[in-house]
Protein backbone atom coordinates (compact mmCIF):
# COMPACT_ATOMS: atom_id res chain seq x y z
CA UNK A 1 0.00 0.00 0.00
CA UNK A 2 1.40 3.38 -1.00
CA UNK A 3 2.35 5.34 1.82
CA UNK A 4 1.36 9.42 1.15
CA UNK A 5 2.66 11.89 3.42
CA UNK A 6 -0.26 14.03 5.38
CA UNK A 7 1.96 17.29 4.11
CA UNK A 8 1.66 16.04 0.94
CA UNK A 9 -2.37 15.42 1.36
CA UNK A 10 -2.93 19.30 2.37
CA UNK A 11 -0.49 20.91 -0.48
CA UNK A 12 -2.19 18.67 -3.64
CA UNK A 13 -5.71 19.42 -2.24
CA UNK A 14 -5.35 23.31 -2.72
CA UNK A 15 -4.34 22.90 -6.08
CA UNK A 16 -6.43 20.02 -7.22
CA UNK A 17 -9.06 21.36 -10.01
CA UNK A 18 -12.91 21.12 -9.42
CA UNK A 19 -13.12 17.75 -11.82
CA UNK A 20 -10.54 16.21 -9.85
CA UNK A 21 -12.05 15.42 -6.23
CA UNK A 22 -9.15 14.56 -3.85
CA UNK A 23 -10.75 11.13 -2.41
CA UNK A 24 -10.39 9.71 -6.16
CA UNK A 25 -7.00 10.90 -7.07
CA UNK A 26 -6.01 9.19 -3.12
CA UNK A 27 -7.64 5.95 -3.75
CA UNK A 28 -5.94 5.84 -7.52
CA UNK A 29 -2.98 6.81 -5.93
CA UNK A 30 -3.78 3.13 -3.89
CA UNK A 31 -4.18 1.31 -7.48
CA UNK A 32 -1.16 -0.59 -8.80
CA UNK A 33 0.06 0.86 -12.47
CA UNK A 34 -1.62 -0.59 -15.54
CA UNK A 35 1.46 -1.87 -17.46
CA UNK A 36 1.93 -0.73 -20.98
CA UNK A 37 4.38 -1.29 -24.08
CA UNK A 38 4.88 0.31 -27.30
CA UNK A 39 5.97 -1.09 -30.64
CA UNK A 40 9.11 0.29 -32.21
CA UNK A 41 8.28 1.00 -35.51
CA UNK A 42 12.13 0.93 -36.53
CA UNK A 43 11.72 -2.74 -36.10
CA UNK A 44 8.05 -4.47 -35.64
CA UNK A 45 4.64 -2.82 -36.56
CA UNK A 46 1.86 -2.19 -33.86
CA UNK A 47 -0.01 -5.08 -35.40
CA UNK A 48 2.57 -7.31 -34.83
CA UNK A 49 3.38 -6.68 -31.33
CA UNK A 50 -0.27 -6.80 -31.08
CA UNK A 51 -0.45 -10.28 -32.28
CA UNK A 52 2.44 -11.57 -30.67
CA UNK A 53 1.05 -10.83 -26.97
CA UNK A 54 -2.71 -11.68 -28.30
CA UNK A 55 -1.71 -15.53 -29.86
CA UNK A 56 -0.50 -15.64 -26.07
CA UNK A 57 -3.91 -15.37 -24.44
CA UNK A 58 -2.95 -11.46 -23.78
CA UNK A 59 -5.46 -8.95 -24.08
CA UNK A 60 -3.40 -5.74 -25.07
CA UNK A 61 -5.61 -2.43 -25.39
CA UNK A 62 -4.94 0.81 -27.16
CA UNK A 63 -3.36 3.67 -25.96
CA UNK A 64 -5.33 6.65 -27.31
CA UNK A 65 -2.35 8.99 -27.48
CA UNK A 66 0.10 6.75 -28.91
CA UNK A 67 -0.81 4.86 -31.76
CA UNK A 68 2.40 2.46 -31.27
CA UNK A 69 1.49 1.69 -27.08
CA UNK A 70 -0.63 -0.58 -25.75
CA UNK A 71 -2.14 -1.18 -21.87
CA UNK A 72 -1.76 -5.09 -20.78
CA UNK A 73 -5.37 -5.79 -19.26
CA UNK A 74 -3.49 -7.66 -16.34
CA UNK A 75 -6.81 -9.43 -15.22
CA UNK A 76 -6.87 -11.38 -18.19
CA UNK A 77 -3.56 -12.62 -17.93
CA UNK A 78 0.05 -10.73 -16.08
CA UNK A 79 2.94 -9.82 -18.19
CA UNK A 80 6.38 -11.98 -17.08
CA UNK A 81 8.42 -9.49 -15.06
CA UNK A 82 11.44 -10.47 -16.72
CA UNK A 83 10.06 -8.89 -20.30
CA UNK A 84 13.67 -7.28 -20.59
CA UNK A 85 15.21 -10.90 -21.06
CA UNK A 86 12.82 -11.37 -24.32
CA UNK A 87 14.20 -11.76 -27.15
CA UNK A 88 11.69 -9.09 -29.46
CA UNK A 89 12.66 -6.69 -26.52
CA UNK A 90 16.50 -7.42 -27.08
CA UNK A 91 16.30 -6.94 -30.57
CA UNK A 92 14.67 -3.65 -30.09
CA UNK A 93 11.20 -4.55 -31.79
CA UNK A 94 9.43 -2.78 -28.37
CA UNK A 95 9.86 -0.85 -25.39
CA UNK A 96 7.99 -0.80 -22.50
CA UNK A 97 7.21 2.45 -21.25
CA UNK A 98 4.10 4.20 -18.97
CA UNK A 99 1.48 4.73 -21.31
CA UNK A 100 1.56 8.94 -19.96
CA UNK A 101 4.88 9.23 -20.50
CA UNK A 102 4.23 8.87 -24.38
CA UNK A 103 2.37 12.33 -24.45
CA UNK A 104 5.53 14.42 -24.49
CA UNK A 105 6.89 13.11 -27.74
CA UNK A 106 3.00 12.88 -29.58
CA UNK A 107 3.16 16.55 -28.27
CA UNK A 108 6.14 17.41 -29.92
CA UNK A 109 5.66 15.84 -33.25
CA UNK A 110 1.78 17.28 -32.81
CA UNK A 111 0.96 18.97 -36.55
CA UNK A 112 5.42 19.52 -37.12
CA UNK A 113 6.91 19.32 -39.99
CA UNK A 114 10.11 17.10 -39.84
CA UNK A 115 12.70 17.11 -42.74
CA UNK A 116 16.29 15.64 -42.88
CA UNK A 117 17.95 18.55 -41.69
CA UNK A 118 15.96 18.86 -38.57
CA UNK A 119 17.66 19.12 -34.97
CA UNK A 120 16.24 17.68 -32.02
CA UNK A 121 17.43 17.86 -28.52
CA UNK A 122 16.28 15.96 -25.38
CA UNK A 123 17.87 17.82 -22.98
CA UNK A 124 17.48 14.69 -20.34
CA UNK A 125 17.12 11.56 -21.72
CA UNK A 126 17.82 8.86 -19.90
CA UNK A 127 16.73 5.93 -19.95
CA UNK A 128 15.79 6.85 -23.70
CA UNK A 129 11.92 5.87 -23.42
CA UNK A 130 11.02 9.19 -25.11
CA UNK A 131 14.22 9.45 -27.63
CA UNK A 132 13.62 5.86 -28.83
CA UNK A 133 10.08 6.96 -29.26
CA UNK A 134 10.82 9.94 -31.50
CA UNK A 135 13.42 8.81 -33.49
CA UNK A 136 10.85 5.98 -34.32
CA UNK A 137 8.03 8.29 -35.11
CA UNK A 138 11.04 10.42 -37.41
CA UNK A 139 11.93 7.07 -38.80
CA UNK A 140 15.70 8.54 -38.29
CA UNK A 141 15.55 11.24 -39.86
CA UNK A 142 17.53 14.89 -39.17
CA UNK A 143 19.93 14.71 -36.03
CA UNK A 144 18.26 14.06 -32.41
CA UNK A 145 21.09 14.84 -29.60
CA UNK A 146 20.03 12.75 -26.59
CA UNK A 147 21.58 14.29 -23.47
CA UNK A 148 22.01 13.10 -20.02
CA UNK A 149 23.40 14.52 -17.12
CA UNK A 150 23.99 11.25 -14.91
CA UNK A 151 27.28 9.02 -15.50
CA UNK A 152 25.62 5.72 -14.43
CA UNK A 153 22.25 6.76 -16.37
CA UNK A 154 23.75 7.21 -19.96
CA UNK A 155 25.21 3.94 -20.17
CA UNK A 156 21.41 2.77 -20.34
CA UNK A 157 20.66 5.51 -22.51
CA UNK A 158 23.34 4.03 -25.01
CA UNK A 159 22.29 0.57 -24.77
CA UNK A 160 18.22 1.33 -25.48
CA UNK A 161 19.33 3.64 -28.24
CA UNK A 162 21.67 0.43 -29.97
CA UNK A 163 18.90 -2.16 -29.25
CA UNK A 164 16.37 -0.22 -31.08
CA UNK A 165 17.97 0.59 -34.15
CA UNK A 166 18.47 4.61 -33.82
CA UNK A 167 21.18 5.92 -36.16
CA UNK A 168 20.35 9.56 -35.90
CA UNK A 169 21.31 10.45 -32.72
CA UNK A 170 24.48 11.51 -30.85
CA UNK A 171 25.01 11.31 -27.02
CA UNK A 172 25.90 14.24 -24.62
CA UNK A 173 26.86 14.17 -21.33
CA UNK A 174 26.34 17.80 -19.72
CA UNK A 175 24.28 19.38 -17.19
CA UNK A 176 21.74 20.65 -19.99
CA UNK A 177 21.75 24.53 -18.16
CA UNK A 178 24.82 24.47 -20.66
CA UNK A 179 22.81 24.41 -24.05
CA UNK A 180 21.00 27.93 -23.82
CA UNK A 181 24.70 29.40 -23.63
CA UNK A 182 26.38 26.58 -25.84
CA UNK A 183 23.98 25.93 -28.75
CA UNK A 184 21.72 29.26 -29.06
CA UNK A 185 19.30 29.15 -31.80
CA UNK A 186 20.42 25.49 -32.70
CA UNK A 187 17.80 23.37 -32.35
CA UNK A 188 14.13 22.96 -34.16
CA UNK A 189 12.31 21.45 -31.36
CA UNK A 190 13.46 20.49 -27.98
CA UNK A 191 11.80 18.25 -25.29
CA UNK A 192 12.81 19.17 -21.88
CA UNK A 193 11.42 15.87 -20.19
CA UNK A 194 13.04 17.93 -16.64
CA UNK A 195 14.15 15.95 -13.49
CA UNK A 196 11.17 16.00 -11.33
CA UNK A 197 9.63 15.38 -7.73
CA UNK A 198 7.96 12.07 -9.46
CA UNK A 199 4.69 12.19 -7.40
CA UNK A 200 3.09 11.27 -10.33
CA UNK A 201 4.53 7.70 -10.04
CA UNK A 202 3.34 6.60 -6.64
CA UNK A 203 1.45 4.27 -8.41
CA UNK A 204 5.26 2.20 -9.34
CA UNK A 205 6.55 3.33 -6.80
CA UNK A 206 5.03 2.87 -2.92
CA UNK A 207 7.18 5.37 -0.93
CA UNK A 208 7.51 8.08 -4.18
CA UNK A 209 5.00 10.22 -1.93
CA UNK A 210 5.75 8.67 1.97
CA UNK A 211 8.95 11.35 2.97
CA UNK A 212 7.49 14.54 0.79
CA UNK A 213 8.56 17.85 1.79
CA UNK A 214 7.88 21.56 0.15
CA UNK A 215 11.51 22.49 0.19
CA UNK A 216 12.43 19.65 -2.32
CA UNK A 217 9.74 20.85 -4.09
CA UNK A 218 10.98 24.53 -4.03
CA UNK A 219 14.31 23.63 -5.06
CA UNK A 220 14.11 21.10 -7.64
CA UNK A 221 11.54 23.82 -9.33
CA UNK A 222 14.58 26.48 -9.50
CA UNK A 223 16.35 23.44 -11.75
CA UNK A 224 13.66 23.26 -13.72
CA UNK A 225 13.59 27.05 -14.17
CA UNK A 226 16.79 26.86 -15.18
CA UNK A 227 16.54 24.74 -17.84
CA UNK A 228 13.22 26.03 -19.62
CA UNK A 229 15.28 29.00 -19.79
CA UNK A 230 18.30 27.41 -21.03
CA UNK A 231 15.92 25.29 -23.80
CA UNK A 232 13.98 28.44 -24.70
CA UNK A 233 17.89 29.98 -25.81
CA UNK A 234 18.80 27.05 -27.52
CA UNK A 235 15.25 26.57 -29.80
CA UNK A 236 15.09 28.73 -33.17
CA UNK A 237 13.36 31.22 -33.60
CA UNK A 238 9.66 29.33 -35.17
CA UNK A 239 11.02 26.22 -32.84
CA UNK A 240 8.77 24.18 -30.76
CA UNK A 241 9.24 23.46 -27.03
CA UNK A 242 8.10 20.66 -24.89
CA UNK A 243 8.23 20.70 -20.92
CA UNK A 244 7.08 17.51 -19.10
CA UNK A 245 7.64 16.37 -15.69
CA UNK A 246 5.74 13.30 -13.96
CA UNK A 247 4.89 15.49 -11.17
CA UNK A 248 1.63 16.89 -10.00
CA UNK A 249 2.52 20.52 -8.14
CA UNK A 250 1.89 23.32 -9.68
CA UNK A 251 5.04 24.17 -8.54
CA UNK A 252 7.14 22.08 -10.86
CA UNK A 253 4.63 22.61 -13.69
CA UNK A 254 2.68 25.61 -13.95
CA UNK A 255 5.13 27.77 -12.75
CA UNK A 256 7.89 26.84 -13.89
CA UNK A 257 6.09 27.35 -17.74
CA UNK A 258 4.85 30.81 -16.26
CA UNK A 259 8.64 31.86 -15.53
CA UNK A 260 9.22 31.03 -18.80
CA UNK A 261 6.27 32.87 -20.56
CA UNK A 262 7.36 36.32 -17.62
CA UNK A 263 10.84 35.66 -19.15
CA UNK A 264 10.09 35.89 -22.62
CA UNK A 265 6.51 35.88 -22.99
CA UNK A 266 6.67 38.55 -26.29
CA UNK A 267 8.83 35.78 -28.22
CA UNK A 268 7.38 32.22 -27.08
CA UNK A 269 3.48 31.48 -27.20
CA UNK A 270 1.57 28.35 -25.62
CA UNK A 271 0.35 25.72 -28.18
CA UNK A 272 -2.74 24.69 -26.38
CA UNK A 273 -2.83 20.67 -26.36
CA UNK A 274 -6.53 20.55 -26.42
CA UNK A 275 -7.11 18.65 -29.51
CA UNK A 276 -3.90 16.25 -28.85
CA UNK A 277 -6.02 13.29 -29.06
CA UNK A 278 -9.92 12.43 -28.02
CA UNK A 279 -10.70 12.86 -24.52
CA UNK A 280 -7.47 14.97 -24.11
CA UNK A 281 -10.06 17.63 -22.60
CA UNK A 282 -10.62 15.95 -19.24
CA UNK A 283 -6.85 16.66 -18.34
CA UNK A 284 -6.71 20.19 -20.47
CA UNK A 285 -6.16 23.30 -17.81
CA UNK A 286 -7.15 26.43 -18.54
CA UNK A 287 -3.35 27.69 -19.92
CA UNK A 288 -3.89 24.79 -22.54
CA UNK A 289 -1.33 22.14 -21.37
CA UNK A 290 -2.26 18.86 -19.99
CA UNK A 291 -2.40 17.83 -16.12
CA UNK A 292 -2.89 14.00 -16.21
CA UNK A 293 -3.75 12.88 -12.76
CA UNK A 294 -3.30 9.76 -12.31
CA UNK A 295 -7.27 8.79 -12.03
CA UNK A 296 -7.79 10.56 -14.98
CA UNK A 297 -6.71 7.77 -17.51
CA UNK A 298 -5.88 5.43 -15.13
CA UNK A 299 -2.07 5.79 -15.71
CA UNK A 300 0.49 7.59 -14.16
CA UNK A 301 0.67 11.23 -12.89
CA UNK A 302 1.93 13.35 -15.53
CA UNK A 303 2.01 17.29 -17.06
CA UNK A 304 3.16 18.39 -20.60
CA UNK A 305 2.81 21.96 -21.92
CA UNK A 306 4.04 23.25 -25.71
CA UNK A 307 5.88 26.06 -26.48
CA UNK A 308 6.29 27.77 -29.96
CA UNK A 309 9.05 30.20 -30.28
CA UNK A 310 7.79 32.88 -32.64
CA UNK A 311 9.53 33.28 -35.88
CA UNK A 312 12.43 36.15 -36.30
CA UNK A 313 13.05 38.22 -39.47
CA UNK A 314 16.62 38.60 -37.76
CA UNK A 315 18.99 35.91 -40.00
CA UNK A 316 20.91 33.64 -37.30
CA UNK A 317 24.64 33.51 -38.54
CA UNK A 318 27.01 31.28 -36.98
CA UNK A 319 30.21 32.89 -35.85
CA UNK A 320 31.64 29.99 -34.56
CA UNK A 321 35.21 29.20 -35.80
CA UNK A 322 35.49 26.33 -38.46
CA UNK A 323 38.62 25.25 -36.35
CA UNK A 324 36.66 22.31 -34.61
CA UNK A 325 39.45 20.57 -32.45
CA UNK A 326 36.91 18.47 -30.80
CA UNK A 327 36.13 16.76 -34.41
CA UNK A 328 38.26 14.05 -34.77
CA UNK A 329 36.98 13.30 -38.06
CA UNK A 330 37.13 13.51 -42.07
CA UNK A 331 35.04 12.98 -44.66
CA UNK A 332 35.92 9.47 -46.08
CA UNK A 333 38.66 9.40 -48.73
CA UNK A 334 38.01 7.53 -51.64
CA UNK A 335 40.28 5.20 -51.07
CA UNK A 336 38.53 4.43 -47.85
CA UNK A 337 35.42 4.73 -49.83
CA UNK A 338 35.82 1.83 -52.60
CA UNK A 339 37.93 -0.42 -49.38
CA UNK A 340 34.39 -0.03 -47.32
CA UNK A 341 32.13 -0.67 -50.29
CA UNK A 342 33.88 -3.64 -51.55
CA UNK A 343 33.57 -5.22 -48.42
CA UNK A 344 29.97 -4.37 -47.62
CA UNK A 345 29.04 -5.22 -51.00
CA UNK A 346 30.05 -9.04 -49.56
CA UNK A 347 26.44 -8.42 -47.39
CA UNK A 348 24.51 -7.24 -50.35
CA UNK A 349 24.73 -3.50 -48.93
CA UNK A 350 25.06 -1.06 -50.78
CA UNK A 351 26.46 2.12 -48.95
CA UNK A 352 26.14 4.30 -51.86
CA UNK A 353 23.39 5.97 -50.07
CA UNK A 354 24.84 7.53 -47.06
CA UNK A 355 28.05 7.89 -48.51
CA UNK A 356 27.76 11.74 -47.87
CA UNK A 357 27.69 10.61 -43.73
CA UNK A 358 30.44 8.36 -43.58
CA UNK A 359 33.34 9.46 -41.97
CA UNK A 360 36.93 8.32 -40.95
CA UNK A 361 38.73 8.67 -37.65
CA UNK A 362 42.14 7.09 -36.87
CA UNK A 363 42.52 4.82 -34.20
CA UNK A 364 45.85 6.09 -33.18
CA UNK A 365 47.65 4.29 -35.98
CA UNK A 366 46.55 1.65 -35.27
CA UNK A 367 43.36 1.26 -37.91
CA UNK A 368 41.00 3.42 -39.37
CA UNK A 369 37.66 3.78 -38.18
CA UNK A 370 34.42 3.93 -40.45
CA UNK A 371 31.65 6.17 -38.94
CA UNK A 372 27.89 6.76 -40.04
CA UNK A 373 27.44 10.24 -38.38
CA UNK A 374 23.61 11.95 -38.16
CA UNK A 375 23.92 14.66 -40.06
CA UNK A 376 24.59 18.37 -38.79
CA UNK A 377 27.40 16.50 -36.26
CA UNK A 378 29.83 18.40 -37.29
CA UNK A 379 28.37 21.59 -36.97
CA UNK A 380 26.80 20.80 -33.51
CA UNK A 381 30.50 19.57 -32.37
CA UNK A 382 31.82 23.03 -32.92
CA UNK A 383 29.58 24.18 -30.35
CA UNK A 384 29.49 21.14 -27.37
CA UNK A 385 31.46 18.20 -26.64
CA UNK A 386 29.61 14.90 -27.48
CA UNK A 387 30.33 11.64 -25.42
CA UNK A 388 28.96 9.61 -28.20
CA UNK A 389 28.80 10.14 -31.86
CA UNK A 390 26.45 8.08 -34.38
CA UNK A 391 27.82 4.46 -34.98
CA UNK A 392 31.06 2.89 -35.44
CA UNK A 393 30.63 1.05 -38.86
CA UNK A 394 34.05 -0.93 -39.52
CA UNK A 395 37.55 -0.92 -39.20
CA UNK A 396 40.23 -1.45 -42.17
CA UNK A 397 43.61 -2.25 -40.78
CA UNK A 398 46.12 -4.36 -42.36
CA UNK A 399 44.43 -7.43 -41.52
CA UNK A 400 41.54 -6.35 -43.79
CA UNK A 401 38.24 -4.45 -42.86
CA UNK A 402 36.31 -6.04 -40.09
CA UNK A 403 32.60 -4.97 -39.36
CA UNK A 404 31.43 -3.68 -36.10
CA UNK A 405 28.37 -5.14 -34.16
CA UNK A 406 26.53 -1.79 -34.68
CA UNK A 407 26.37 -1.87 -38.82
CA UNK A 408 24.73 -4.94 -37.82
CA UNK A 409 21.96 -3.52 -35.83
CA UNK A 410 21.49 -0.57 -37.47
CA UNK A 411 22.15 -1.30 -41.11
CA UNK A 412 21.09 -5.24 -41.24
CA UNK A 413 18.20 -4.90 -42.43
CA UNK A 414 19.53 -3.90 -45.55
CA UNK A 415 22.18 -6.53 -46.08
CA UNK A 416 21.26 -9.47 -48.98
CA UNK A 417 23.39 -11.40 -48.66
CA UNK A 418 25.49 -13.21 -46.18
CA UNK A 419 23.03 -13.63 -42.92
CA UNK A 420 22.54 -16.66 -41.56
CA UNK A 421 18.80 -17.25 -39.90
CA UNK A 422 19.22 -18.66 -36.15
CA UNK A 423 16.77 -20.78 -34.53
CA UNK A 424 15.07 -19.68 -30.89
CA UNK A 425 17.21 -21.72 -29.25
CA UNK A 426 20.27 -20.42 -31.28
CA UNK A 427 19.30 -17.01 -30.68
CA UNK A 428 19.24 -17.39 -27.04
CA UNK A 429 22.40 -18.91 -27.27
CA UNK A 430 23.80 -15.67 -29.46
CA UNK A 431 22.40 -13.60 -26.52
CA UNK A 432 23.98 -15.34 -23.82
CA UNK A 433 27.56 -15.04 -25.76
CA UNK A 434 27.88 -18.60 -26.64
CA UNK A 435 29.15 -20.09 -30.30
CA UNK A 436 26.60 -21.74 -32.20
CA UNK A 437 26.89 -25.19 -32.80
CA UNK A 438 25.43 -26.25 -36.13
CA UNK A 439 23.37 -28.98 -37.07
CA UNK A 440 24.26 -29.32 -40.69
CA UNK A 441 27.16 -27.06 -42.02
CA UNK A 442 26.46 -24.31 -44.32
CA UNK A 443 28.09 -23.82 -47.79
CA UNK A 444 30.31 -21.04 -47.39
CA UNK A 445 34.20 -20.66 -46.64
CA UNK A 446 35.39 -20.79 -43.08
CA UNK A 447 36.54 -17.77 -41.16
CA UNK A 448 34.39 -15.04 -42.97
CA UNK A 449 31.78 -12.90 -41.13
CA UNK A 450 28.55 -13.56 -41.30
CA UNK A 451 25.86 -11.48 -39.94
CA UNK A 452 22.67 -13.96 -37.88
CA UNK A 453 19.23 -12.87 -37.72
CA UNK A 454 16.17 -14.09 -36.01
CA UNK A 455 12.51 -13.75 -37.41
CA UNK A 456 14.33 -11.72 -40.02
CA UNK A 457 15.50 -9.05 -37.40
CA UNK A 458 19.25 -8.85 -37.51
CA UNK A 459 21.06 -9.82 -34.05
CA UNK A 460 24.79 -9.28 -34.86
CA UNK A 461 27.96 -10.32 -35.71
CA UNK A 462 29.64 -14.21 -36.29
CA UNK A 463 32.54 -15.85 -37.52
CA UNK A 464 31.87 -18.65 -39.42
CA UNK A 465 34.61 -21.42 -38.33
CA UNK A 466 32.89 -24.85 -40.49
CA UNK A 467 30.94 -26.36 -37.68
CA UNK A 468 30.39 -23.38 -35.46
CA UNK A 469 29.88 -20.04 -35.55
CA UNK A 470 31.69 -18.32 -33.37
CA UNK A 471 30.11 -15.37 -31.58
CA UNK A 472 31.41 -11.77 -31.74
CA UNK A 473 28.53 -10.28 -29.37
CA UNK A 474 30.06 -7.42 -27.25
CA UNK A 475 30.96 -8.79 -23.93
CA UNK A 476 28.73 -5.97 -22.70
CA UNK A 477 25.62 -7.22 -24.22
CA UNK A 478 25.55 -10.63 -23.36
CA UNK A 479 22.74 -11.69 -20.86
CA UNK A 480 22.63 -14.28 -18.34
CA UNK A 481 19.23 -15.22 -18.85
CA UNK A 482 16.95 -14.83 -22.04
CA UNK A 483 13.63 -16.34 -23.32
CA UNK A 484 11.70 -16.90 -26.58
CA UNK A 485 8.13 -17.83 -25.53
CA UNK A 486 6.21 -15.62 -23.87
CA UNK A 487 4.29 -17.90 -21.04
C1 LIG B 1 12.47 12.28 -15.94
S1 LIG B 1 14.04 11.66 -16.18
C2 LIG B 1 14.14 11.53 -17.91
C3 LIG B 1 13.41 10.34 -18.50
C4 LIG B 1 13.66 10.21 -19.99
N1 LIG B 1 13.29 11.42 -20.69
C5 LIG B 1 12.90 9.05 -20.58
O1 LIG B 1 11.83 9.25 -21.13
O2 LIG B 1 13.41 7.92 -20.54
C6 LIG B 1 15.04 13.05 -15.89
C7 LIG B 1 16.52 12.84 -16.19
O3 LIG B 1 17.18 14.10 -16.03
C8 LIG B 1 18.50 13.85 -15.59
N2 LIG B 1 19.00 15.15 -15.08
C9 LIG B 1 18.94 15.67 -13.83
N3 LIG B 1 19.47 16.90 -13.80
C10 LIG B 1 19.89 17.18 -15.06
C11 LIG B 1 20.53 18.29 -15.66
N4 LIG B 1 20.84 19.38 -14.96
N5 LIG B 1 20.84 18.21 -16.97
C12 LIG B 1 20.53 17.12 -17.70
N6 LIG B 1 19.91 16.04 -17.18
C13 LIG B 1 19.59 16.07 -15.88
C14 LIG B 1 18.30 12.75 -14.57
O4 LIG B 1 19.51 12.05 -14.33
C15 LIG B 1 17.23 11.88 -15.24
O5 LIG B 1 17.82 10.87 -16.00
Amino acid sequence: MAQISQQFIEHIEKQLPESVPLDDLLSACQCPLRKSIRANTLKMSPQELRQEFESHGYKLLPIPWCEEGFWVDEDEKALPENLGNWLPHLEGQCYIQEASSMLPVKALLHDFECHEESAFLDMAAAPGSKTTQLTAKINNQGLVVANELSSSRIKGLHYNLQRCGVTNSVLCHTDARHFGESTPEFFDAILLDAPCGGEGTVRKDEQALANWNIDAVRAISQLQKDLIVSAYKALKPGGRLVYSTCTLSKEENQEVCQHLLDLYGDSIQIKPLTDLFEGANKAITKEGYLHVYPNLYDCEGFFVACFEKKPSDVLITDNTSNQNTRFSFSPISSEHYTSASTHTSLFGWDIGPIKQQLWQKDNRGKSLEIWYLPKSTEKLCRHIKLNRYGIKLMEISKHGVKLHHQAAISFGHTFSKQHIELNAQQAEDYYQGKDIFLDTPIKAPTNKEFMVTFKQTPLGLVKHLGNKLKNNLPRDLVRDKTFNQLP
